[in-house]
This record gives C-alpha cells, sequence and structure tokens, in this order.
C-alpha cells in the first residue's frame, strides 16, 4: 500500500494547496470529476458568464423606460453556452495536465475516494492509500428533496441545466435561494417563461427581510412566482414536466419542458465515509472542524463546502489559505476569520450582504440603530430612474461601527465592498462617510448617504 506526505481529496479549492513549498513532499491528489471543482465548472463562473449575459439581454427591452427603443431578436443559446464552456474546459484540463505532468512530486488518481479505516482511503481506481495528513476538500452537491417520482420523471440541478442542448419554452425552478435567484434571471433574459416556486413566503429569505421582501416584489414582476408551496409529486406528460404543488388555496400544477431543482446543497461526507477514519460531522452532514480548520482526528484537516457554515467560494479559499499555513507551521496554526463573511446574489436586481440582518440583531439583543439610503435619492440614482434599489445598514449606536450592510439594486456585489473593508478594519460609520471623497455623481453616494442617515448617540 502506497503511503503519502499528504492526500487531497477534492480540486477546487483544495487543488491550491500544493505550491513551491511542497516541492520535496509526496503528495497524492483525488478527484472524481473534472479539475477545478464546483466554483470553476459548475458553479460561480460559469453562472456568473450567463449572468453577464442575460444582463445584456434584458437591458435591451428596458431601454424603453428611459426613451431607447429596442428590440432583441434573439439569444443564439448554443453559441453562448459553447462561448461559456469554450473558455472554461480547458482550464479544468489544463489544470489537470499541471498536475499531471509538472508536479513530479504529485500522484492524481482520477476517482472517487471513501475512506475504509483509519487514514486509509481507497481512492477508487483500485489502489488503496495511506498518508500522515488528508486534507479534506470534496465539496457538496445539490440536494434532491423528497418529491413522489422526481427521480423517474427526471430533472435538472446547477451541475446539468447550462449544458442544455435547447432553451425551453417553460421552465420550472424548484427553491427560492441563491441559484433559484440567479437562474430565473438568466433564463428569463433569454427568453423563458419561468416559474418560481418557494416553499416560504419570500423568495432570498435568509436575507434581511426589507431586501428578501423588496426581492419577492420585484421577482412577481418577471416571473411566476409560487409562494407558500410545497411539491408533491412530478410527472411528465407529452413533453412537458408537470409538478404538482400544494399551497394556500389548495392542489396547483406547475409545468415546464424542464424543472431545475435547486433546494440547497449537501456536504459530500456521507459519499467520502469519513466516519471510518475517526472525522466526525454535524447533524447536516458537515465535518466538525476546529479554529485551524482541524478535524478531530490529528493530521486531517478540512475546508470549504465539506465542512464550511458558509458555502462560497471565497470563503473556501480563506480556509484553504489557513490550512496550508497549517501544514507547513503546525507549531504555529492560524485560525479562521469567519467574521465578516460577505455574499451577493447575482440576479436581477443585485443583492449583497455583510453581517447583521435586522432580524438576527434582534434575536441576539444586540443595541443597533438601522439607516437606509434609495438610490432614487442620489443623482446617479436619477440617471438608472431606480425606483426600487436601497442600502440598508446596521450601527452600533454607542461606537459607530457597522453591524451589518445590505444593498439591493444594480452594482450591489461591487458597492458593498468598502462596507466590507469597514467592518473588517474597524472603520466607524461616521469616519468612513466624512473621512473621504466619494466620487460625484457617483453610486457609492447611496452608501455615503446611508452611513450619514445612521442615527448615532
Ligand atoms: C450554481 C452555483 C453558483 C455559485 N456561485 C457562487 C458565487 O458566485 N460566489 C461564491 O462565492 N460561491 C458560489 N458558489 C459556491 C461555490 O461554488 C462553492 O462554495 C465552492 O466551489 C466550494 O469549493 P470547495 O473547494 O469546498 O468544493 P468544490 O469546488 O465542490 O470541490 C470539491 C471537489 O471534490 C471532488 N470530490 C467530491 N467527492 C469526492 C470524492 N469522494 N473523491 C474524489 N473527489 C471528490 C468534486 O468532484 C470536486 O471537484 C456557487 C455554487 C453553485 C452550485
Ligand atoms: N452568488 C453566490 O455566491 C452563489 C450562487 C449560487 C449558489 N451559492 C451557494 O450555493 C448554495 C446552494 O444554493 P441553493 O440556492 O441551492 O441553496 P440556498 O440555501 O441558497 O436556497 C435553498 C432554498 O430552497 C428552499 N428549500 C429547501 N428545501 C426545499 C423543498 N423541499 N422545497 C422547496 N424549497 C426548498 C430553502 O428554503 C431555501 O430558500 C448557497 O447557499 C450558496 O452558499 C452561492
Amino acid at each position: 500500500m502506497r503511503h503519502f506526505d499528504l492526500v487531497i481529496i477534492g480540486t477546487g479549492s483544495g487543488n491550491s494547496l500544493p505550491d513551491e513549498r511542497f516541492a520535496d513532499w509526496d503528495i497524492a491528489i483525488v478527484e472524481k470529476g473534472v479539475f477545478g471543482g464546483t466554483c470553476l465548472n459548475v458553479g460561480c463562473i460559469p453562472t456568473k458568464m450567463f449572468v453577464h449575459t442575460a444582463d445584456v439581454a434584458s437591458a435591451v427591452p428596458d431601454g424603453a423606460r428611459l426613451g431607447v427603443d429596442a428590440q432583441l431578436t434573439g439569444v443564439r443559446w448554443t453559441d453562448v453556452r459553447d462561448r461559456i464552456f469554450g473558455r472554461i474546459d480547458p482550464i479544468a484540463e489544463g489544470g489537470r495536465r499541471y498536475r499531471v505532468e509538472d508536479n513530479p512530486n504529485v500522484t492524481v488518481y482520477a476517482g472517487q475516494a471513501r475512506f475504509v479505516g483509519p487514514k486509509t482511503l481507497d481512492t477508487g481506481t483500485g489502489e488503496v492509500i495511506t498518508a500522515d495528513r488528508f486534507v479534506l476538500a470534496a465539496g457538496g452537491r445539490p440536494v434532491v428533496p423528497d418529491v413522489v417520482d422526481l427521480a423517474q420523471v427526471g430533472y435538472h440541478t446547477s451541475d446539468t441545466i447550462m449544458r442544455l442542448d435547447e432553451l425551453p419554452r417553460r421552465m420550472v425552478i424548484l427553491g427560492s435561494g441563491f441559484v433559484a435567484a440567479e437562474f430565473a434571471h438568466v433564463f428569463s433574459s433569454f427568453g423563458v417563461e419561468v416559474t418560481v416556486v418557494a416553499r416560504s413566503d419570500r423568495l432570498l429569505r435568509a436575507e434581511d427581510t426589507d431586501i428578501s421582501t423588496r426581492f419577492t416584489e420585484l421577482a412577481q414582476q418577471r416571473w411566476d412566482v409560487r409562494l407558500r408551496r410545497k411539491a408533491v409529486r412530478a410527472e411528465r406528460v407529452g413533453g412537458l414536466t408537470r409538478l404538482h404543488l400544494e399551497g394556500p388555496d389548495g392542489a396547483e400544477v406547475a409545468e415546464g419542458e424542464v424543472l431545475l431543482v435547486a433546494v440547497g446543497r449537501r456536504p459530500n461526507s456521507d459519499l467520502l465515509d469519513v466516519a471510518a477514519t475517526g472525522v466526525t460531522t454535524h447533524p447536516d452532514g458537515r465535518v466538525v472542524v476546529d479554529a485551524h480548520q482541524s478535524t478531530v482526528v490529528d493530521g486531517i484537516w478540512a475546508l470549504g463546502d465539506i465542512s464550511s457554515p458558509y458555502q462560497l467560494k471565497h470563503v473556501a479559499n480563506h480556509e484553504a489559505r489557513v490550512v496550508q499555513h497549517n501544514l507547513l507551521h503546525p507549531e504555529a496554526p492560524v485560525a479562521v476569520d469567519h467574521r465578516f463573511v460577505p455574499a451577493a446574489v447575482f440576479s436581477h436586481p443585485q443583492v449583497a450582504s455583510v453581517g447583521l440582518t435586522e432580524q438576527q440583531a434582534v434575536d441576539q439583543g444586540v443595541r443597533y440603530v438601522t439607516a437606509t439610503q434609495d438610490f432614487a435619492g442620489v443623482a446617479y440614482g436619477w440617471a438608472l430612474e431606480d425606483t426600487a434599489s436601497f442600502v440598508k445598514l446596521l450601527a452600533d449606536p454607542a461606537t459607530g461601527h457597522l453591524l451589518g450592510a445590505h444593498i439591493i439594486g444594480p452594482q450591489a456585489s461591487t458597492l458593498i465592498q468598502p462596507l466590507i473593508q469597514a467592518m473588517s478594519f474597524g472603520l466607524d460609520a461616521r469616519s468612513m462617510a466624512r473621512g473621504q471623497y466619494w466620487i460625484h455623481p457617483g453610486l457609492p453616494e447611496a452608501v455615503e448617504n446611508a452611513l450619514l442617515n445612521l442615527p448615532l448617540d
């Protein structure tokens, strides 16, 4: 049985670990799919390439509002798809080739790994290996809900929906989180009639209530949004998938040529059988790690979606940097920093957030004040003829330190960055607002005004 210094399972953020500092380590990498993981192949990167294309398409009919009459004459779906994956697929293959051909100290196993004993791994290639150290970076996978006949009828997840052969006329999306909001924007902008089926009474309900309420109102203008619905059964009739729902008005059906299931993701710890090596998991399947990303087993670390409370690439990358340091410097380990984790939903409109929502501040009994600023109240908002977008801040009234920031509107994912910076470096709201110039008449003036609106002590 071959023994390694280090085995890395998963080539998403895990693939960034071995650099020149590991040149004299004997390393195995096990990957069951293509190199690069979720973000590169089926996540952040292709979705945002589709989202930008959707933004361009949806701007055409939107022009009429401003006096620009233009017509969208078509979206060449297969050209869009092939442009995007024509760029991504070679990167994934290049990543694999780099490890296989250019890293003499790295052995790549192309198989689905599974622990079969303490620090003993079946690589899924017919070879079982052992190692002093393991890094579990095997990510997660889409949850498939318990809906009668769903498996027989067939469905897409975010893993497959971007590779469709043709655009459907209608699409049903089950779920109301990040994936649902982004793909509803993409496909509706391309001319597909989208029905979004949500269990809750709001889309993006994990966001601050003011934000998710506004997002839901706007979504209802673009998509057929069914709230408080439970999907109970699926059937396929005459080329259509029919999703049978139960809701406040009784039984009903949502139907389309294509069904996208987007009800969350779960960690791959079960398929990896981490228990066989003594690694423990939370009830939701996340591997238990300490502040150093170390599992309960000495010499086994975990990072990213398999263990993190945040299923986000920037978090997986941060945790990978922590693990990398701790592998190299076990005598001086560093801790992970999850204090101010931001996220953005690249839908239409965009939503971005960091820190506490108002509901969390109430639940935690934190003393806070809030302020909002509509984009409509600043000059660039006039240029946009914006009526729906706003910035909402929460701050400690005594110190002026920001507790949370939430933005809905164009460029929300960019506008929020200085607020993340202020929170991360302890800059108070007044100093941030008045200690720097704000370019006039830029959209960040909405952030400036929100800061000034805070009723601090
Ligand atoms: C549609 C979509 C859009 C997203 N958009 C964003 C975004 O805009 N911004 C953002 O921050 N995050 C986004 N995310 C989340 C982000 O993609 C993940 O948080 C991130 O990729 C997690 O990285 P990871 O390294 O933990 O896991 P992954 O990237 O999932 O890597 C895990 C790897 O392990 C391999 N693997 C799994 N099990 C085994 C096994 N048993 N044996 C061998 N190999 C195995 C998998 O094949 C995979 O390559 C998105 C996710 C989805 C699904
Ligand atoms: N822009 C980004 O950063 C981005 C984009 C996409 C995905 N992601 C990451 O991937 C994760 C997974 O995305 P997601 O949208 O699948 O999950 P999600 O957790 O964002 O949303 C899932 C939604 O499905 C609902 N749901 C759960 N079970 C259901 C059921 N049986 N029927 C109907 N609805 C049900 C939940 O209430 C929730 O609203 C996200 O949490 C996020 O961390 C990030």
